[in-house]
């Protein structure tokens, strides 16, 4: 499998007719990736590419190993066998907040936001790691980190625009609809500005009227800053409509890889997984 350079595409040659970000090379590849815990093997020699600027989606049953698999990406679990190579460079043992220095920010498929604080101070969690102020300057808001605390909030209130949620940037999450919780956590990762977003499950427990928001602002964040994005979604009505690309993942083997279509049509995907095998 080739880890490509990213592609350097610049000018109009950068985009496609309806706007986006042209996919590129590939940015993060990760292969042969086994894990397990204990006696349970959660994933079994995984290999799959993430392009530049595409939205990929990891579907399959319950317990195949999607969000494992996220958590490999991210750090959070270290598979036994395999590599991850990310911009051309395998990646050494990662902890999640170097992930997220490194440009890969995650939400998780429970909200973990602090539900009592409100919107924009939520949000403003997601800037953590670029912080440069030191704990005491921050603790006591001196000259430098006044400043640098002006910035991230001028930018976070960028984001509450985007994801229009002006009207609740002061509410306390706890007391928001769930539609919006998981909005205002889209949000807490894209203050990260990442390069690679990891969404698990974003549209779980969401009425129709929800999931649409929440498939536009997923699209529009992709359009707008050219993030890639991976997640992981049950629906899949909406797999098909926004994703470049599927994995498929069964008893935590790869089933298949490639467009809907190709998916679509993949008989072991109707047999395992589509075809109501589960
Ligand atoms: N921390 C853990 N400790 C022990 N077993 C785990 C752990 N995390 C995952 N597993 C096991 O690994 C397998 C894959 O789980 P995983 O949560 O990755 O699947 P999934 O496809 O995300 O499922 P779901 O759609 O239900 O979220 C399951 O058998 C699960 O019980």
């Amino acid at each position: 499998m080739s880890s490509t350079a990213v592609s350097a595409a610049s000018g109009s040659d950068a985009f496609t007719a309806d706007g986006r970000h042209k996919i590129g090379g590939v940015i993060l590849s990760v292969q042969n990736i086994s894990l397990s815990f204990g006696g349970v093997r959660a994933l079994t020699n995984i290999s799959f590419d993430v392009r530049q600027h595409e939205i990929l989606a990891i579907i399959g049953p319950n317990g195949a190993g999607k969000s494992s698999m996220l958590n490999v990406i991210n750090g959070f679990y270290h598979p036994q066998e395999g590599k991850v190579i990310h911009k051309g460079q395998e990646r050494k043992r990662m902890r999640p907040f170097m992930a997220a220095r490194a440009g890969i920010a995650r939400t998780f498929q429970n909200i973990a936001l602090f539900k009592g604080m409100s919107a924009l101070d939520n949000i403003m969690t997601g800037r953590n790691t670029m912080m440069k102020s030191g704990v005491l300057a921050q603790a006591f808001y001196l000259g430098r980190a006044r400043k640098e605390e002006t910035e991230h909030r001028e930018f976070c209130e960028k984001i509450i625009d985007f994801l229009e949620i002006e009207a609740v940037r002061k509410t306390p999450v706890g007391r928001l609809p769930y539609g919006l919780q998981k909005r205002v956590e889209l949000g807490r990762a894209l203050a990260a500005q990442p390069e690679i977003l990891l969404l698990d499950e974003p549209m779980a427990g969401m009425n129709l009227e929800e999931k649409e928001d929440m498939c536009r602002f997923i699209l529009d964040v992709n359009k707008e800053f050219g993030t890639t994005i991976v997640l992981i979604e049950h629906d899949m009505g909406v797999v098909m409509d926004i994703s470049d690309r599927v994995v498929v993942l069964d008893y935590g083997r790869k089933l298949a890889d490639g467009t809907p279509d190709e998916v679509r049509a993949n008989q072991d995907v109707i047999d395992a997984y589509l075809g109501g095998g589960h």
